[in-house]
């Protein structure tokens, strides 16, 4: 079963996190990034390989895509907050945004 992040995790797995341009949601327990590509269809087959990897991990991104910014919003809807699900996710985003 799928846990909200403990208080003293967070510092270990979120932080790093927000070194990498991932900022905490205002008002929400959620994170966000603005992932910014060379043009539309980058961006768009990057959203195509988070959608494979989103359905593997059966967590799935808040997201929308103008041309080449895709802005991302994670966190986990069953626990109303983040869990470790947000943090693999959004490092794999990272990842496959290198
Ligand atoms: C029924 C299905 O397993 C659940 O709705 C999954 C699907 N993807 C999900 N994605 C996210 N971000 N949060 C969830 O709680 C979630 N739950």
């Amino acid at each position: 079963m799928t846990e909200k992040l403990k208080d003293d995790e967070r510092g270990t797995l979120v932080g790093p996190l927000l070194a990498t341009g991932w900022e905490m949601v205002e008002g929400r327990d959620a994170i966000r990034k603005t992932f910014e590509f060379k043009n539309f269809v980058e961006a768009f087959g990057w959203m195509t390989q988070v959608a494979i990897w989103a359905e593997k991990l059966n967590h799935h991104p808040e997201w929308d895509n103008v041309y080449r910014t895709v802005n991302v919003v994670l966190t986990t809807h069953d626990v109303d907050g983040l869990s470790a699900l947000d943090v693999k996710l959004a490092g794999k985003m990272n990842s496959l945004a290198e």
